[in-house]
């Protein structure tokens, strides 16, 4: 079996060369022609897998993505020519999770908020909104939901309109990219929405860059009431408004899903899709596929204040990396894929454990390892 897989999927060479001969090529760069002895193609965000592409594909009968997002996906192309599909749903939803509520300490330093009490808007709540919703209430934050679809499909928990949710403290945006029906979500932050936020107000976009309409964005940043704005994604990548990235608060080349646990993760899901559609068990074990965390052990010795969370979380990641890396490297489009694929290792904060006492089950809540003190 032949096998074209983008060369930013880790562990893809443990998991698929018992099945057949690998191929990487950089993932923008896949070309129709390449295809053509293809029986399955493995691919990440960046690779359109549309009618061009697959014009020269005879063979191919699996495509497989190690994202959540499918926008780059034709999926009725493929289930049109008898062509399965897996994505990776909820891989990286952790690793977001984390990028919004560093994001939001780091804004919360700099600005002297007190997150307990702030009110968050989120604004699609699948997986990746939930994780953000889950950690910010473990912090103290008032938390509402935005999700029509949910809501009209009849999921118990609470929402708001869009509207509503607009008038938080906080916006965190985490709906897919989607262009047709009742609930398109290109441009869904328009000039329209724009107008009814105030300057004090945070944004933050982590999911598509196309859902937040970037020129009316930054009209409004030159306005005299400009927005704080978080953003790991953006219109047109790699090709982007570049006099936005300085009316941003924080600014990052789309690796809000980027640590190694959720990458790593993306690649096993196909695997384990790729296994089912091939009629195989699963025969690799996840985590032997991690290298083992950095960190020692760490005592908590009381119950921790916003200051000592911010400490602990920073302390494993720290979205300034991220965004001190981008505004130093990033000045043309090939920068973008660049500082992506050289994506410094980043690891989760389960990787740090913690023994703490009774009164730090915040810490279990936030997604720490948790020991009990000795
Ligand atoms: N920046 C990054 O590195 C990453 C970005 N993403 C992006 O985030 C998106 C969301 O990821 P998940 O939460 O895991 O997906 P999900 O499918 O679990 O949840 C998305 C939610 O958005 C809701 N939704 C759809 N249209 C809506 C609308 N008009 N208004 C409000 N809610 C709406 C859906 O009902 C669903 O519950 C992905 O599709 C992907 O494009 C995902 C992972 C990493
Ligand atoms: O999972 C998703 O959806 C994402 O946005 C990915 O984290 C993006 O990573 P690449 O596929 O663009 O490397």
């Amino acid at each position: 079996m032949n096998i074209i897989i983008d060369e930013n999927m880790p562990v893809a060479e443990c998991l698929f060369s018992p099945f057949g001969h690998l191929t990487r090529l950089p993932g923008r760069q896949i070309q129709a022609d390449q295809l053509a002895e293809a029986d399955a193609l493995l691919v990440r965000s960046v690779t359109r897998v549309d009618e061009r592409l697959l014009s020269q594909a005879p063979r191919l009968k699996f495509v497989g993505s190690a994202t959540i997002g499918t926008d780059h996906v034709d999926q009725a192309l493929l289930a049109q020519r008898g062509i399965a599909f897996a994505n990776a749903p909820g891989c990286n939803k952790i690793s977001v999770g984390e990028y919004v509520i560093s994001a939001l300490l780091v804004l919360a330093e700099r600005h002297q908020l007190h997150l307990a009490g702030m009110t968050l808007g989120v604004i699609g709540a699948g997986n990746t909104g939930t994780a953000v919703a889950e950690r910010a209430r473990a912090l103290g934050m008032q938390v509402c939901l935005c999700d029509p679809p949910l809501a009209d499909a009849g999921d118990p928990r609470e929402f708001v309109p869009y509207e509503v949710a607009l008038c938080s403290d906080v916006v965190s945006f985490h709906v897919p990219l989607t262009h047709e029906g009742p609930y398109a979500t290109w441009h869904l932050l328009d000039e329209a929405a724009l107008a009814v936020l105030d300057g004090e107000q945070i944004l933050i976009n982590a999911c598509r860059g196309d859902v937040w309409d970037n020129r009316a964005l930054l009209a409004r940043q030159l306005s005299p009431d400009p927005l704080r704005l978080v953003m790991d994604v953006w219109e047109h990548e790699p090709a982007l408004l570049t006099e936005l990235v300085p009316h941003t608060e924080l600014a990052t080349p789309h690796i809000a899903g980027y640590s190694l646990e959720g990458k790593v993760r993306g690649t096993y899901q196909v695997y384990e899709a790729f296994c089912a559609w091939q009629g195989l068990a699963v025969s690799q074990a996840f985590t032997p596929l991690l290298p083992p965390p950095a960190f020692g052990q760490l005592a908590v010795q009381q119950a921790p204040d916003q200051d000592l969370l911010k400490r602990l979380i920073h302390l494993v990641y720290d979205v300034r990396r991220d965004d001190a890396l981008f505004r130093h490297g990033f000045a043309e489009p090939a920068d973008f894929d660049r500082l992506r694929k050289h994506y410094p290792e980043r690891r989760e904060w389960s990787s740090l454990r913690l023994t703490a006492q009774a009164g730090c089950e915040q810490l279990a809540a936030l997604g720490f390892t948790l020991a009990a003190h000795p």
